[in-house]
């Protein structure tokens, strides 16, 4: 009974410091940092990390409710039913702003996932599973029109649902690799963390992008991010000089890539499973996890 809760307790402390890790690395085009607030005129870093914790009850019940077992549609609709107060808890913390809607989702997912499989230890499994657990109907689903579907019929994108559905093949197939690889040769975390944004923000159908800029918006923001890991990455003299450009470019036009934000934070908290093994991080206590 207590390696349970220590390990569901764990995995919670583990999603709330993913969210605030993407929030604090710095800097990040478009998106709110500890310099720059980017596109949004309504978040700050604050309001970013106020909004992580808040969300800490929702991960912890995830995480409790789904130890031990496999995807189902009962779980997904107990999951989804977190989720939903989870939304609830982030507007309650942020006074209404849609800080972390898509963080939710697929943390949520991920930390299902782990909960599932004390000890998994491959990441590509945790991912997968979680997908099959996002292919299971939410039946309670409010039948609202949100941003993102609103773009998803207009330009037939994936979106966030879709990337969950088939097992966040970003995360997979570009997020850790790039991240590893980038470790690999040496250069300094936030720039490997940074170079991993920049990857994502190349390839991701970011429905932010598209709801707040538009097509012309997202293909621009796709070449930019190419273009830097053509010339080698963030860390090179030229590479650098193109994500000046693609920041800019992103607030003249109001867009904002909070889809890519919100896998980078997924991609953190698998990094943190692989590297730590939640099941054995008892002897860590929550405050030496997450910075004040
Ligand atoms: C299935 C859901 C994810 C709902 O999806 P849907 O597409 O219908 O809804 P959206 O409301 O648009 O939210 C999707 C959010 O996902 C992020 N995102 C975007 N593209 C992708 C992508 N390709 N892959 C993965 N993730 C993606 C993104 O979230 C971030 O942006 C938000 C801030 O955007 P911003 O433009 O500033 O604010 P808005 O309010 O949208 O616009 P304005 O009106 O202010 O201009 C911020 O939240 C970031 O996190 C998209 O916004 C899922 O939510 C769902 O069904 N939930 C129900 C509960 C559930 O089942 N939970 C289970 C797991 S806990
Ligand atoms: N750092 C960030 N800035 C803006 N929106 C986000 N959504 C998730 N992380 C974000």
């Amino acid at each position: 009974m207590e390696k349970l809760q220590t390990y569901t307790e764990n995995l919670a402390i583990l999603a709330v410091r993913a969210l605030i890790e993407e929030a604090e690395l710095t800097p990040k085009p478009g998106l709110v940092d500890i310099e720059s607030t980017g596109s949004h005129h309504d978040m700050s870093i604050e309001l970013m990390i106020k909004s992580a914790k808040s969300l800490e009850p929702a991960f912890r019940e995830i995480a409790k409710v789904s130890y031990g077992r496999v995807p189902s549609q009962e779980l997904r609709e107990e999951i989804a039913a977190i989720g939903r107060q989870g939304e609830i808890d982030m507007f309650q913390a942020t006074g209404g702003v849609n800080t972390h809607k898509g963080a939710i989702w697929a943390l949520g997912l991920l930390v299902s996932s782990a909960a599932m499989n004390p000890g998994e230890t491959s990441l590509d499994h945790i991912a997968k599973k979680a997908g099959k657990l996002a292919l299971f109907p939410d039946r309670n689903l409010p039948q609202q029109i949100t941003n993102g579907k609103r773009v998803k019929e207009k330009y037939g994108v994936n979106g966030a649902l879709g990337e969950a559905q088939q097992g966040f093949p970003h995360i997979r197939n570009i997020c850790l690799p790039v991240l590893y690889d980038s470790r690999s040769r040496g250069i300094k975390e936030d720039l490997c963390r940074l170079n991993t944004l920049i990857a994502l923000m190349a390839s991701l159908d970011d429905t932010c992008i598209l709801h707040r800029g538009g097509a012309g918006s997202l293909i621009a923001t796709k070449e930019l991010a190419s273009e830097i890991l053509i010339l080698g990455g963030v860390w090179t003299q030229t590479g650098w000089k193109v994500l000046e450009e693609l920041s800019q470019f992103l607030i003249k036009c109001n867009a904002s890539p909070g889809g890519s934000a919100d896998l980078l934070a997924a991609t953190l908290f698998l990094d943190y499973l692989y590297k730590n093994n939640t099941s054995y991080l008892s002897e860590f206590s929550k405050y030496s996890l997450i910075r004040k």
